[in-house]
């Protein structure tokens, strides 16, 4: 595809840098620029049909980060809407609302959260009770924390949303259901009767994303209107249940996958552009007769950075992985088999977390890495942590994943105790887990990996059938050991991310020319070997290293950063970022961070004139003793 034809397009790039507009401008600049970004993008993709569905997400991911530093308010209609419809519509319904969401005939968005719950999706409180007589719903917010709170687009873009409410009929709970509900007039986009709309307000980012709120009174919805692929309402108010309530639930598991892609593009582009950053920024004199060294020369910013860029390509192979399974679990669904979506969710909700607390943090270590000037908004490293941190909260609070993939794990390993076989990415469960003398190689140390995750769900197991024989219910005893259940979860999945990332590697490694595949498993190495030191508690603990093993390891992962230290910037620019999309004064290709760090502080509003009013205002008066 043809990124260099959107991106050259006039009107798509800011002139005025962003954070200089107003609440209201940002939003309406932000909405010029969607229409006129759609319109670009669906002439360059009408060229590339063939292009395959994943490889057209990450190309619209990583443009639409350079056209919208803060995310586009159209971002739910593609990120969630389309996919509800597909995933949740029955056929006619697909036919009829697919071909006015993909002409952008409508604009919609998907409000679940309300304003009380977001994390319980049982818990919501919006109601849609079934009318059999006129043959509606009417959708009632019956109290304030059932108001529907955070959707994207939700505020004054979207004119469709998919409204996930309780279905009621004659006076009994059914669950949660999807609906389609239009909310504004398709003419003159007021909101309808017995619907009330608006914006949440500012955020620590996402302040171009519209996000809404939305309250109803008796608004009435025909019965088609709810979604019904999985169950249905028949005319007369029969409620005929799916086959499984979870799959109300398949579009967070379908964003929840995108994400660890997601997060793999935010962290190569932080990382580019510290690590270009660094490699022009000379800092002090360690050696008095030598200039100043690059600040990529000083071994503690190679630990801040290298890793970051290990980890990029840690999550895209993950992500790629993990798409398979998604895109293979989602042929069976439509099948009738249900049988891998709960491995599914259980690694979704592993990844997830792990991709966006590593990403979070490597993205702020980026942004120290760069010192004073990372600082600066015009690096565009504050901006992408802003969005790296909001998916550490949406589409599942990482807690709470990590407490769903627990669930998983101590059902699986309950039942291999009694015999049961364990399969999938859990099939290392019925490995071997007494301790061995140290293997330091990179399968050894995944391998101890392997071993921390089933000891530490193994003894989690323990803690929680002692509680429960102590006399604590099931709940209490889950909640007292769940600071243990979620480490457990993350000792999977940072089993599974190594396993994975050091997998997807040998795979492709016999097509990389040998300096390629030399630099790449150097990568790999670190990775492992960094996470290695990380965890050394856990390797102490259950994999038997040994405080020469530490020294040895550590020796290794200085001699990783030294070996790595010729190929970092060419790491980097293989991310193949355009300036446009890093957005950056400090990352730019040919390096001119500080003459664009002047342009840009040209372009303050404060600049404009030698001398504020506020100085005859206030400051004259007051240094005077006037006031
Ligand atoms: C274009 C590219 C863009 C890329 C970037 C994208 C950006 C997009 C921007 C997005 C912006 C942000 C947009 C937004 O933020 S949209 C709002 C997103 N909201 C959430 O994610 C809410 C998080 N909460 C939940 O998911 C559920 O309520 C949880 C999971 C916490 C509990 O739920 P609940 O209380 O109802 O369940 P339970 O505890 O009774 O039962 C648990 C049982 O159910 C099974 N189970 C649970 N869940 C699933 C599942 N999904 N598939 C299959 N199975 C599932 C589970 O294994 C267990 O099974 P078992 O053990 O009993 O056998
Ligand atoms: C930028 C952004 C965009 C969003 N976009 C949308 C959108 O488009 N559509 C939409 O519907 N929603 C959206 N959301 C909402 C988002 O999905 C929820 O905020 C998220 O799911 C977390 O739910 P919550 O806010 O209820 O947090 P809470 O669940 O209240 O979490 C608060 C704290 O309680 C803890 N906690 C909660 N439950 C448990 C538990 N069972 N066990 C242990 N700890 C627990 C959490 O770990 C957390 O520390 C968005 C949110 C953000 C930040």
């Amino acid at each position: 595809m043809d990124e260099q034809k959107v991106l050259s397009i006039k009107g798509l790039l800011d002139d005025t840098p962003e954070e200089y507009l107003s609440h209201k401008e940002k939003y309406e600049n932000s909405i010029r620029k969607s229409v006129l970004f759609y319109k670009t993008l669906h002439s360059t993709e009408d060229e590339n049909m063939s292009v395959d569905e994943k490889t057209k997400l990450n190309f619209r991911n990583i443009v639409t980060s350079a056209i919208f530093k803060d995310n586009s308010p159209f971002m739910l209609h593609n990120s969630m809407f389309i996919p509800t419809i597909m995933g949740q519509g029955t056929d006619e319904q697909r036919e009829y609302w697919m071909k006015r969401a993909k002409n952008m005939e409508i604009i919609g968005t998907y409000a679940q959260t309300e304003l009380g719950h977001g994390t319980f999706i049982r818990g919501l409180e919006t109601q849609a009770t079934y009318d059999p007589d006129t043959e509606e719903f009417v959708l009632h917010s019956p109290v304030l924390s059932s108001y529907k709170w955070w959707p994207g687009g939700l505020a004054h873009t979207a004119n469709y949303c998919i409204v996930m409410a309780r279905l009621y009929i004659k006076g009994k709970s059914h669950g949660i259901h999807p609906f389609m509900v239009q909310i504004r007039d398709e003419e003159t986009h007021m909101p309808l009767p017995g619907i009330k709309l608006g914006e949440i307000g500012a955020k620590l980012g996402f302040n171009t994303v519209n996000n809404g709120f939305l309250g109803f009174e008796n608004h009435r919805i025909s019965r088609d209107r709810m979604l019904m692929k999985n169950a249905q309402v028949l005319k007369d108010g029969t409620f005929v249940a799916g086959s499984n309530s979870k799959l109300t639930y398949g579009t967070m598991v379908y964003v929840r996958v995108l994400i660890v892609s997601n997060m793999a593009n935010m962290l190569a582009k932080a990382v580019t552009i510290a690590l270009r950053y660094s490699a022009i920024r000379r800092q002090s004199q360690p050696k008095p007769d030598e200039p100043e060294p690059q600040i990529l020369d000083y071994v503690t910013q190679q630990h801040k950075l290298f890793i970051a860029i290990a980890s990029s390509h840690a999550f895209y192979m993950n992500a790629m992985w993990l798409w398979e399974i998604y895109y293979s679990v989602s042929l069976q669904l439509a099948s009738g088999k249900l049988d891998n979506l709960p491995e599914l969710h259980a690694l979704a909700c592993c990844l997830k977390p792990l991709s966006t607390i590593d990403a979070t943090a490597m993205i702020e270590k980026c942004r120290l890495a760069c010192g004073g000037h990372g600082y600066m908004l015009s690096a565009n490293l504050a901006q992408t942590y802003g969005l790296a941190t909001a998916a550490y909260t949406y589409e599942g609070e990482n807690t709470v994943l990590l407490l769903q993939a627990a669930r998983s794990l101590v059902k699986a390993w309950v039942g291999h105790v009694k015999g049961r076989p364990l399969k999938g990415t859990m099939a290392y469960l019925a490995g071997d887990s007494t301790v061995k003398a140290w293997d330091g190689s990179i399968d050894g140390i995944i391998q101890s990996f392997k071993v921390v995750a089933i000891r530490k769900i193994s003894s989690v197991v323990k803690i929680l059938q002692d509680y429960e024989k102590s006399g604590l219910s099931p709940e209490d005893a889950w909640n007292k050991a769940s600071v243990f259940l979620t480490a457990a979860s993350e000792a999977h999945g940072r089993a599974v991310l190594l396993s994975v990332y050091k997998s997807e590697m040998d795979k492709r490694a016999a097509v990389l020319s040998p300096p390629l595949r030399k630099v790449l498993l150097q990568l790999v190495d670190l990775y492992v070997t960094y996470w290695a030191l990380e965890k050394v508690g856990d390797m102490l603990l259950y994999a038997s290293i040994t405080d020469k093993d530490v020294d040895e390891l550590q020796r290794r992962y200085i001699e990783l950063l030294a070996a790595i230290r010729p190929n970092a910037v060419g790491l980097v620019d293989a991310f193949d970022f355009r300036d446009e999309i890093l957005n950056s004064t400090l990352g730019a290709y040919d390096g001119r961070a500080y003459e664009r760090l002047m342009e840009e502080a040209m372009k303050s509003p404060l600049n404009a004139e030698p001398v504020n009013q506020t100085f005859h205002k206030y400051l004259k008066p007051f240094m005077r003793g006037k006031l």
